[in-house]
Order: C-alpha cells, then structure tokens, then sequence
C-alpha cells in the first residue's frame, strides 16, 4: 500500500544527495524510496516508523522530511543502547578499571569512543561521509596515545561487536571488520564547527558518563540541526524504564543483582528510546529491541506528552546529580519560593529531558557556575522532544538556546528551565529573576 505522508517543515527536495530547499516534491512512500532519491535511498527498505506517519497523513500535499534522518538515528540509537549495557554491565560486574580521565578530570569510558565510533559509520555509511558532518563530544588525543593502548583495543572490539549486530536494527554492518585505523577515523570525523547554516549532527555518545560508571542513569543523544534550528532528537536512555514504575525494580536490580549476574534478556525492558521531529506536534517512545527474542525491526512506538500538572505545590523537579554541575542551594530556595514541595528528583544525564517529555517530573532546571559554557550536545535533542512533547524549554531569561554559534550554546543566559507547561515556566522565570541577585551564582 502506497502512503502519502507529509508535514509542515518547509519544502525540500533530495538533490545528489543532498536535501535543498526551495523545491516541493511529491512522494508515495510505500516502504521504498522512488526515483529522485540518491542511489542509497532507491536500494534501502525502510518501514514506515512511528512519527514519520505524522498526523497530516491526510494533508493534500505530500512533501519528504527528515523522515529518513529520523529513522537511521532512531536505529543508530538502539544499537548504541545496547552496545552501552553490555559494556556498563563488564565494568560494573567485572569491578574493571574501564575509566580514563580527560584533561578537565571528567571521566571517560569504552562505550563513550565506541559510541561515537559506531554511530559516525552508521551514518556516513547511511547518507554518504560527505554529506555527513557530526560535532561530537569525543576526541582520539587521549585514546591514541601508547599508555591507552589496551583501550583502544578494547574499542575496536567493542565497535565491530557492536556492528555485527547491525542487521538485527536494519542497518548494515561492515563487509570486513574495522581497523583500527577506520574506528580511530569515524571518531575523529566527529569534528565539524557547526554553525548558523547547513545541516551538522551532534552526538553525545554518553551523557551523564559519571552515572553510567555508577551503573546508574546516562542516555545516547543524537540531534540534527539544520540552520541553527535542532530538526531531529534522539535520546536513548538503556536504564529509564518504559514505566516509571519499574524504575526502582530496576535500580535495585542494577545495583545489587548485576554484580552478580551477566546481562540477561531483562536488559531490554530496563530502557527506552525517545524522538521527536520539529513541527510535528509529537514525541515517540519505543522500548528497546530485544536482545533474546530475535525480534527485529520495526520496532512498535507509542506517543508520549508532558504532564498537565501546572500546579507547582504538585509538581516535581529535577536536577544535576553533582552539585558541581548545577547549584542545588540555588534552586533549593527557588522551589521554595514557588510553592515547590516535592523532593528534587536527581538524576544524572538528559534522562532528566526524557523525565519531562513523558509527564514523570514537570519542571528541570540547570544552573551551572559562572563561566561554565553549556554544550549543545548536552541539550540539542532534550530540547526538541520535549517541545514536541508539549512542553518549553528556554534560558533563564525566557530565550530559546541558541544551537547556531559553534559548540557552545552562546549567549545561554544564566540556566536552563524547561517544564511541561507555559503557566509554569513563567512562574518559574520570574522567581529566578527575584532570586538571582541574592544568589552567589
Ligand atoms: N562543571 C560543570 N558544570 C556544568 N555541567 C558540566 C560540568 N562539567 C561537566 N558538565 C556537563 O554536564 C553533563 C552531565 O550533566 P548532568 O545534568 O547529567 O549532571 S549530573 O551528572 O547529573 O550531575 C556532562 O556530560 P557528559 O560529559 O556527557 O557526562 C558534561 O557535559
Ligand atoms: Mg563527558
Ligand atoms: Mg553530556
Ligand atoms: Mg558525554
């Protein structure tokens, strides 16, 4: 069966390669792609993916959109989900000496390179390395040098065990093994500049690093941005539940019992992928593929919303785990201020996002110390799920992040605050401006 989809993104057409603007096309998208599609595009299948049918199936008008970047990511995400959970699973079973530091003494793993690695393949493989360009949070210095060496190899073997489950998502593996020369290549090509024009991907291969050593919470993050505008986000979070109501199940399940016992076909249900794409009015969430059912794609998805709760006496916020990161006594006196009156919820990493697109927290609020400049890679796919989740996210001053300038969200006036509503975001904005200049921040 034939399906016309379309959306409300603009009109672009697929052009050698590369998307143009300007152009209208028309397409039927029947689980193949039709003519003016590049070579790849004609030969790969792909199903039509929960909000890729979007809610204007009817529309008069049928128009492409990001629906092929979306589907790739999503895919790129699961596997990296579950490349994640068997390396969290052998450092925290194996009690293993897995973590580097880098210059700033932030911590660094396997699975941070080997994320970054495999997910810069799979996309320059999927639209071609020149017309891929990944701002990326990892680098090579320290991974290339003579004392790391045993973690390079590590993460070669990690990549390549990771890609040779690629099929099982609908991707394709590598016809021969990577080198390390290719996996080295695939992390360094991570470093475009970005910038207000053209279409860039940025990746945090894992966010929340120091959760992820502390077998807690972390999440995948992948975001495409085009013009300084994010257009695409991805979120994997491999130990946020489908319901929040397995999430102490699983902690304690995590904590205690994986000491003990090897990854199991439990892994699964203990996460969950989350998307969006702008201007479609919806955030998708998929649990994560099966490792023992030998299930393969598609996955099933189901929309998710932000709370409706606008009450703050009723609302939950979260925050940064580490006090370094974000100043609790801040934000301690702001939630008092403005009738908060449940505990903070702590949770390391943009899970914290993916709190908020579901309805499990209202409101979260990042305020880093003073001269502390923000990645976009730590926010750009929150952002954009959880404005389509229904929700706002801006600085402290009520602006949007800025994802045009380069790496840093420039400008970034005083936090982060995003929450599930408008009502309560004002609330929240002007007690931070009453509280700000009492404050040491
Ligand atoms: N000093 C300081 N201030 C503010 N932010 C910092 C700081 N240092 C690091 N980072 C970035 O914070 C990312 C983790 O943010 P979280 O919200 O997950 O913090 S926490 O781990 O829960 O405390 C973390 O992301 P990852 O490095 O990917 O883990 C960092 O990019
Ligand atoms: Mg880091
Ligand atoms: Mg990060
Ligand atoms: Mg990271």
């Amino acid at each position: 069966m034939a399906i016309k989809f379309s959306h409300n993104l603009g009109l672009e057409k697929w052009n050698d390669n590369k998307l143009t603007r300007s152009n209208k096309i028309h397409l039927n998208f029947s689980g193949k792609f039709g003519c003016s599609l590049s070579k790849f595009r004609k030969t790969q299948s792909f199903p039509v993916m929960e909000g890729l049918k979007s809610s204007s199936l009817l529309a008069p008008e049928p128009v492409i959109n990001y629906s092929q970047e979306l589907d790739v990511a999503v895919r790129a995400v699961q596997l990296a989900c579950s490349l994640c959970q068997r390396v969290q699973n052998s450092l925290i079973s194996k009690n293993s000496d897995g973590v580097q530091s880098k210059d700033d003494n932030s911590p660094v793993t396997v699975a941070d390179w080997s994320v970054q690695a495999t997910v810069s393949w799979i996309l320059s493989e999927s639209f071609g390395s020149s017309n891929v360009s990944i701002i990326a949070e990892e680098d090579i210095q320290n991974l290339s040098m003579a004392k790391a060496g045993g973690v390079l190899k590590d993460v070669v073997k990690t990549v390549n065990e990771c890609l040779a489950e690629a099929p099982r998502f609908g991707l394709k593996s590598p016809k021969m093994a990577l080198g390390t020369t290719e996996v080295l290549e695939a992390i360094s090509r991570c470093n475009s500049l970005g910038g207000p024009a053209g279409r860039f991907w940025t990746l945090d291969p894992v966010d929340g690093t120091l959760g992820f050593v502390r077998g807690d919470q972390y999440a995948i993050a992948l975001a495409l941005i085009e013009d300084g505008e994010v257009v695409l986000g991805v979120l994997g979070c491999p130990n946020y539940p489908m319901r929040k109501e397995w999430l102490n199940y699983h902690h304690r399940y995590h904590r205690i019992i994986s000491k003990l016992t090897p990854p199991t076909s439990e892994s699964w249900d203990k996460g969950c992928v989350i998307y969006a794409r702008r201007g479609s009015g919806e955030a998708w969430m998929q649990p994560l593929l099966h490792v023992n059912k030998n299930l393969v794609w598609p996955n099933s998805a189901k929309p998710v919303r932000v709370s409706s709760i606008d009450n703050p006496a009723l609302a939950t916020f979260c925050e940064p785990v580490e006090k370094a990161n974000s100043s609790h006594s801040f934000t301690a006196g702001l939630a008092h201020s403005v009738g908060l009156r449940k505990q903070p919820l702590r949770v390391y990493s943009m899970v914290k996002y993916a709190a908020i697109a579901r309805g499990d927290a209202e409101i979260f609020m990042k305020f880093a110390r003073a001269g502390y400049k923000e990645k976009i890679w730590d926010h750009a796919a929150g952002v954009v799920i959880i404005q389509e989740a229904g929700g706002v996210v801006t600085d402290a001053g009520g602006r949007p992040l800025d994802f045009s300038k380069g790496i840093y969200l420039e400008g970034l006036d005083r936090g982060v605050v995003a929450t599930a509503g408008a009502n309560l975001h004002d609330k929240i904005i002007r007690a931070v401006d009453a509280s700000w200049d009492s404050s040491s921040l």
